[in-house]
């Protein structure tokens, strides 16, 4: 059993959003809410596994809080990263980055394959997907005919998408040029608050198989983990993203499948002998990321925040919601088969 890891980053400040009377103070990885002359207020304090200032990179967030998901991954630990936070508030940013400062996605592909290249003793065979959850629609971003498709459940496989595109991948190159594919594909549209905004929910999933290369056993152990990368929708006040017509109808499945999420991670976190029905069944989010949220898995989530006085309330909620996220234990294991021994296969 362990913790699911929590972190918290605040974006850069932007110079029209003026510095207001409060103010949020750092002190190592605890955050707290002060008054003009620095007292703070009581109550609204909070600690996470680490909280990353406006000045941090995403080479910081990646090594720090993910780079351990990927690794164990790549030894058969099913992974998820993802990324929480109101509109504007750096998830996008946070995922995928920029040319200078690439986000975890990239960062997370380059070191899979860097790192299997490394690895003499055995072979792998990674596969790729990308979808994306809009208006509580699971649409393929690999391949555009693929459209509201299916969540299916299954012994062997657990909770799975049908019918989704899955690539062969052999280079990071191969990969990131999909994900771009991917990108332009993705729902998004300008609001008051970010003139690129994420109307939906993302997950980019890695599929990772392994098996030993010079096995001589009549049995191959093969090693299969999954690895998602979310960028969730931004959880929005409809008022202050001036949403109206379409926007306004894609906010409100964003905040409902959003309220689901905080619905399921309330339950999580509460006591064990309350925890007697968990809803992942009602949203596709909370089904698909069900094995991340106290199941097989192990999961770190980035909860961003805007650092403005104008934000406070939606901080205090996502600083509440990474609170709660918390006290959620996983129970990971390495995920291995024995199939019969091929020739082939070795
Ligand atoms: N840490 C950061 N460093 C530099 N720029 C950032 C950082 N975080 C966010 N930004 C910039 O702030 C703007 C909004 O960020 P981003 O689009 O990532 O927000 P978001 O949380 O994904 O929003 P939405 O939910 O609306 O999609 C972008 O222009 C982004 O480049």
């Amino acid at each position: 059993m362990e913790k699911i890891s929590v972190a918290v980053r605040f974006r850069p400040s932007i110079a029209e959003e003026a510095a207001g009377e409060r103010q949020w103070r750092i002190e190592d990885n605890r955050i707290s809410l002060h008054r003009p002359l620095g007292t703070p207020i009581s109550g609204i304090s909070f600690a996470f596994d680490h909280v990353f200032e406006q000045s941090s990179t995403n080479a910081s967030v990646y090594d720090i809080l993910i780079k351990s998901i990927i690794h164990a991954a790549i030894n058969g630990f099913n992974g998820t990263a993802f990324a929480y936070g109101q509109t504007s508030s750096g998830k996008t940013f946070t995922m995928n980055g920029s040319q200078l400062d690439p986000g975890i996605i990239p960062q997370a592909v380059r070191d899979i394959f860097d790192t299997t290249h490394m690895i003499t003793d055995r072979e792998f065979l990674v596969r790729v997907s990308y979808m994306e959850i809009y208006n509580e629609e699971i649409n393929d971003l690999l391949s555009l005919g693929n459209q509201r498709l299916p969540v299916h459940e299954s012994l062997e496989r657990g909770v799975y998408v049908a019918g989704l595109r899955e690539e062969i991948v052999n280079s990071a190159d191969q990969v990131l040029e999909l994900i771009k594919l991917g990108e332009a594909n993705r729902h998004v549209g300008e609001t008051n608050m970010n003139v690129r905004s994420s109307r939906s929910h993302t997950i980019f999933r890695m599929v990772i198989e392994s098996s030993a290369k010079d096995s001589t056993s009549s049995v191959d152990a093969i090693r299969v983990s999954v690895l998602n990368l979310v960028d969730l929708a931004g959880s929005e006040r409809i008022a202050k993203t001036g949403a109206g017509g379409v926007r306004l109808k894609e906010g409100k499945h964003i905040n409902k499948s959003l309220m689901i999420l905080g619905n399921v991670i309330n339950k999580l976190s509460e006591n064990g002998k309350h925890r007697a029905h968990i809803p992942y069944r009602d949203s596709k989010l909370t089904r698909i990321l069900q094995p991340a949220l106290g199941g097989n898995a192990k999961t770190s989530i980035i909860c961003t925040v805007a650092p403005e006085e104008v934000h406070i309330e939606e901080t205090k909620g996502t600083l509440q919601f990474a609170s709660r996220a918390k006290r959620i234990t996983n129970c990971a294991q390495v995920n291995e088969i024995q199939l019969p021994s091929y020739p082939h296969r070795r």
